[in-house]
């Protein structure tokens, strides 16, 4: 294959639809150090600031999603669809790329749909049980559709479809010689559990109302805290990194070392933050998001939870069933071991490099 591939990808929004892009991205560069890689997202969104993080360039559009209420974003959405899609046009023109990837959300919409219009080979790469608009919108036109569940054939055409599972970076894989560097890292006493606390690339606001409301309730317990409650939140919970045994981050950029550190951890269901769940493989309460489209966040962390690989409470019931089902996952080792066990057996560690395998497969096919 040519050794200097042109790849274009884009995906956006939250961090479910990026850190995959990334990944992908990276195993790209592993194989090819001379491939010319550009992203492309949504203006003032994450992608934004965390893709050049990541060490690559992107193209920001004036795109966003439509929500399911009269707003002026949604007047303007005509507009902004328009205008991405000849910003893309143009993209495309001038990056030349042999390959477009897109990985869900809005900003990858136009990209992928212009790309796969003008005869350029396209991949999209599903993350969740149930599909976004945008993947089931370009699943009539792209080349092949890299999934990480059963079931998808209901929404997209089987014969496009490949089981690769998700993409996960790659300093996750290996966690387990990190504890000692974690818990320096992050300034951790040895001597206490750790808990964890993840509510997704965005974080989540009942999960956050949860944790303080149990302040008192770790402290008790001797229990330590490594919180992220999202940038949202952030000037609201900042103050409780005052208490001792408590650290509130916005966003955590070490995910290897937060997940070493912990020795349990509360988690929302996103599609990654399941992926990597399995392959962390640590004693986990999923608390999933009702607020998503087709409630497929309690779908990903019931598809654990029947498997005994982990514990999932639903938020109606945190006032009655948490502080009993975190002590559990904290304290009793058959339970522990059991569910690290069952958790770990569901992990798709090649993800990436399975769908590294089919893009490039496509590239040297005639289409
Ligand atoms: C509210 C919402 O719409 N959530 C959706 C969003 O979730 P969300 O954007 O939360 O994404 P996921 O749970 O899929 O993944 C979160 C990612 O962010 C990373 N991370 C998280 C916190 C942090 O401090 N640092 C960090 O790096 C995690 O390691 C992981 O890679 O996209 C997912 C994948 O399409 C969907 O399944 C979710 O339903």
């Amino acid at each position: 294959m040519n050794e200097q591939p042109r790849i274009i990808l884009s995906g956006g929004g939250t961090g479910g639809h990026i850190f995959p892009a990334i990944a992908i991205a990276n195993e790209f560069k592993k194989r090819y150090p001379e491939a010319k890689i550009l992203f492309v997202g949504a203006k003032d969104r994450m992608e934004m600031t965390k893709v050049p993080e990541a060490g690559y360039e992107i193209e920001g559009l004036w795109i966003s999603g439509i929500q399911r209420k009269l707003t002026i974003s949604n007047l303007l959405f005509p507009f902004k669809l328009l205008s991405s899609l000849w910003r893309s046009k143009k993209i495309l023109k001038s990056f030349n790329p042999d390959v477009v990837i897109g990985t869900g959300g809005f900003a990858s919409g136009p990209i992928v749909k212009m790309a796969s219009s003008a005869g350029i080979k396209t991949v999209v790469q599903e993350q969740n049980s149930i599909p976004g608009i945008t993947n089931k919108w370009l699943s009539k036109t792209v080349d092949k559709i890299c999934v990480a569940y059963d079931g998808l054939g209901a929404y997209f055409p089987e014969e496009k479809i490949i089981k690769t599972g998700n993409p996960v970076r790659q300093d996750l894989l290996k966690i387990d010689a990190k504890k000692e560097t974690a818990i320096t890292k992050y300034g951790l006493d040895d001597e206490k559990k750790t808990v964890l606390i993840l509510g997704g690339s965005l974080g989540a606001r009942r999960i956050n109302e949860l944790i303080a409301a149990n302040l008192d309730f770790f402290e008790e317990k001797g229990v330590q805290l490594l919180w992220q409650c999202g940038k949202l939140y952030y000037e609201e919970y900042k103050v409780y990194s005052k208490r001792k045994g408590i650290q509130v981050h916005e966003f955590l950029d070490t995910m290897d070392l937060a997940y070493a550190a912990a020795d349990a951890i509360i988690s929302r269901s996103g599609a990654g933050s399941v992926s990597e769940l399995c392959i962390v493989g640590k004693p986990v309460l999923f608390i999933p998001s009702p607020n998503v489209a087709e409630d497929h966040q309690t779908k990903n962390a019931q598809a654990i939870a029947d498997k005994e690989g982990a514990k999932v409470l639903k938020e109606s019931e945190l006032e009655e069933f948490f502080q009993k089902r975190i002590m559990q996952l904290l304290e009793l080792e058959a339970m522990k071991i059991k569910l690290t066990h069952a958790i770990k057996k569901l992990a798709l560690p090649n993800a990436t490099s399975d769908i590294v395998d089919e893009v490039e497969k496509l590239m040297q096919s005639d289409k």
